[in-house]
């Protein structure tokens, strides 16, 4: 029996359409193949989600879903022939909950995120991200973490709940504590909750560096080609004996850490390429 009858038919007329276009991408200016690939880039994954909710459902809302998506979504670097090279795997602690930090330039880190998540870690995301379809589902149905930005006690709440979770289940968290998509060349300074996060749980910080992205990728001049990005795993961050007093001073290390090895693994040094020519004027669409 099918469960949508006709969505079947649908999705794989859908994907013929998708098909049948490619070509037409040699022939389009390069703006067009922009806009080309970013809408490519969220179909496919909002279809590759109406995959994965079925098969994740069988489990339930449960962290090894998780392993499902990023099995699902391994392979879209080679269609946007992006070279995701990794660097310091050998930093995750091997069995122990931890959190996770890493810088956010745009959806495009997930390319990096799943090239390198660790076993039985969720990533927190905004609040809005349950409501993109197919996707927001399948997030939810891997145990992803949704957080009211606009609400900083209910956000502060649901980030203590997941300290205890950390330690009485057993997962790892991934944070992007910038807090938003920043692509201007540098990072944001970090918001708290992730610093919290370890001190209360007293887990140790596992920074994650992924290089600039200027050199293939500028939503300001519309630009998306083949590329390279790096993706490095810095030595883990222990916070044993620390109280919420160091936090700030713990999210300034780690901050000031990644921004050096940012510079250093991206491609002019500086963590910029041409959008550097706009340093904070570009943005990213709202999802
Ligand atoms: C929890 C969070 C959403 C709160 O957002 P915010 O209010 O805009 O940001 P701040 O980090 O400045 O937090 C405000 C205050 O709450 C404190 N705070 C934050 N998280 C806390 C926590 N888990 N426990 C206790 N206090 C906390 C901060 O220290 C700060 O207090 P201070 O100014 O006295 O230092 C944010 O700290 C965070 O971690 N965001 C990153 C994750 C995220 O947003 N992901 C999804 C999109 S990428
Ligand atoms: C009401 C909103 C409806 C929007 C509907 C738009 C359709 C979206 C189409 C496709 C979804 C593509 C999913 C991309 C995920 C990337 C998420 C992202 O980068 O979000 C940005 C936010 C920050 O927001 P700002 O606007 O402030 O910049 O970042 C986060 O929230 C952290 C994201 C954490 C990533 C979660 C992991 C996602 C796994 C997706 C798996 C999908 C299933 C694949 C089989």
């Amino acid at each position: 029996m099918e469960l949508w009858p006709g969505a079947g038919n649908l999705l794989l007329l859908l994907f013929l359409l998708l098909l049948l276009l490619l070509p037409t991408l040699w022939f389009c200016s390069p703006s067009a193949k922009y806009f080309f690939k970013m809408a490519f880039y969220n179909g496919w994954i909002l279809f590759l989600a109406v995959l994965a909710i079925p098969v994740c459902a069988v489990r339930g809302r449960n962290v090894e879903n998780m392993k499902i998506l990023r099995l699902m979504l391994l392979h879209i670097k080679y269609l946007y022939g992006i070279r995701v090279e990794v660097r310091g795997a050998h930093h995750f602690p091997p069995s122990q909950p931890y959190v996770v930090v890493s810088n956010h330039q745009s959806s495009l880190d997930l390319l990096g995120m799943m090239e390198v998540l660790p076993g039985r870690c969720v990533p927190i995301a905004k609040r809005e991200l349950l409501w993109a379809g197919s996707a927001g589902l399948a997030c939810w149905l891997a145990g992803v973490i949704f957080i009211d930005r606009k609400r900083t006690g209910d956000a502060i709440s649901v980030m203590s709940e997941v300290a205890q979770t950390l330690l009485t289940q057993d997962v790892r968290v991934w944070v992007f504590p910038e807090g938003t998509r920043n692509h201007n060349g540098s990072m944001l300074p970090f918001k708290r909750g992730a610093f919290h996060l370890a001190v209360q749980a007293q887990v140790p910080i596992v920074p994650i560096v992924m290089s600039s992205y200027q050199d293939f990728y500028c939503k300001k001049e519309r630009r998306f080609t083949s590329g390279r990005c790096q993706v490095r795993v810095l030595p883990p961050v222990p916070t044993e004996g620390l109280t919420p007093d160091d936090v700030p001073a713990l999210a300034d290390r780690v901050r000031h850490s990644m921004l050096t090895v940012f510079r250093e693994i991206s491609t002019d040094g500086r963590g910029g390429g041409d959008c550097l020519k706009n340093p904070g004027g570009v943005g990213e669409a709202r999802l």
